[in-house]
């Protein structure tokens, strides 16, 4: 039996949701990942310093008692964001970083930035401060094919943006294309790459007719690029680390709307690992894992490991969310119904 034992990871990219959901799901995080960053798309969006403590209080009261579980809170910047409300937060600790969405890129992102422009004054103070910007990284443009918003995004919006403000600290989050590859390496930025991005393509939203427990943003592209991305996690390189992008959507929504996203967080390590074991990468794992993104941001590695073990490990088909004992929607976890081969076996203090 092969085993691994790391430092904890942490997860940079993660949706908790609110209320309900986020009690029944946020155990699958804080079990084996020391912190995360939690993202502001909430269905009332956390914009101000006053939303991001009462957001975090509401977690941390989902938490079992003795957990040690960190999370990383950030601003959802919109075209009203002010200057003053950012600054004060990050000098708080409030928020740890500032989230980009393009406005109506994605799930919740409706008050997002409609002019990137309009947020110069903002990321001047932000690249002084050392404060991260997260990206959402796509053009809304209706006119560009879904396959290729990233790019353009990276061509249009994202290549003046760092020509402007190059000491700001950037990451451009869950990338799915080898162009974004290249690009986060020769511009010194950071990235998040999601497991199912380096296990899916685009054909598998088609499998077995139109398949929405496949469809997140941005969607997953072709062969080539999930092959760019498995290079590039298994890389061992250090701007590359771990963001889950773990997006529970209630089945009955997702099965009626197509909501976008993917919850995989019951599922995450295991998942990446199933991939670093297929690239014969498995001694790079940690780095991805757990090393990288405290580099990145400056943060100490965590000190307890986690034990990983290859044994058969069957994922359920629907995880329950439950309220007052009764069971009141159910959410697909990525690979359910799989039999995976890793198993988180346990923390080690
Ligand atoms: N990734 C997704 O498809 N969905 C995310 C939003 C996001 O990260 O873009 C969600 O909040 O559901
Ligand atoms: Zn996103
Ligand atoms: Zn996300």
């Amino acid at each position: 039996m092969k085993e691994l034992t790391i430092s904890k990871p942490d997860d940079w990219h993660l949706h908790l949701r609110e209320g309900i959901v986020l009690k029944n799901i946020i155990r699958f995080t804080s079990q084996y990942f020391g912190r995360a960053i939690v993202m502001p798309n909430t269905k009332n969006p956390i914009t101000s310093i006053e939303k991001c403590i009462s957001y975090k209080n509401s977690i941390f009261e989902a938490l079992s008692n003795n957990s040690t579980f960190e999370p990383l809170m950030t601003i959802y910047l919109t075209d009203e964001t002010i200057k003053h409300e950012l600054v004060e937060g990050f000098k708080n600790k409030v928020f740890f970083a500032a989230k980009l969405y393009p406005a109506n890129a994605t799930t919740n992102s409706r008050h997002g930035v409609k002019k990137i422009e309009n947020l110069y004054e903002i990321f001047e103070v932000m690249q002084e401060l050392g404060m991260p910007l997260l990206i959402h990284g796509e053009v809304t443009d209706p006119e560009v094919d879904i396959f290729d918003r990233e790019e353009v995004f990276i061509d249009k919006e994202l290549s003046p943006l760092i020509q402007q403000f190059p000491r700001l600290k950037i990451v451009l989050e869950h990338i799915t294309t080898s162009y974004a590859v290249d690009f986060v390496q020769r511009n010194n930025l950071g990235a998040t790459i999601t497991p199912h991005h380096l296990h899916i393509n685009r054909n598998a939203m088609f499998f077995g007719g139109l398949n929405s427990d496949f469809y997140c943003l941005p969607v997953a592209k072709r062969e080539n690029n999930r092959i760019a991305l498995r290079k590039a996690a298994t890389s061992g390189k250090e701007c590359f680390f771990i963001g889950t992008d773990s997006a529970p959507h209630l089945r009955q929504w997702k099965a009626f709307c197509g909501c976008a996203g993917i919850f995989n967080s019951p599922v995450a390590i295991e998942s990446y690992l199933k991939v670093f074991e297929e690239e014969n990468a498995l001694n790079q794992f940690e780095k991805f894992a757990s090393l990288n993104g405290p580099n990145f941001y400056n943060l100490p590695i965590n000190n307890e490991k986690i034990r990983l073990v290859s044994r058969s490990n069957k994922i359920p088909e629907f995880i329950e969310v439950i309220e007052q004992n009764k069971v009141v929607g159910q959410i697909k976890p990525f690979h359910g119904g799989e039999t995976l081969t890793w198993r988180v076996e346990g923390v080690v203090k």
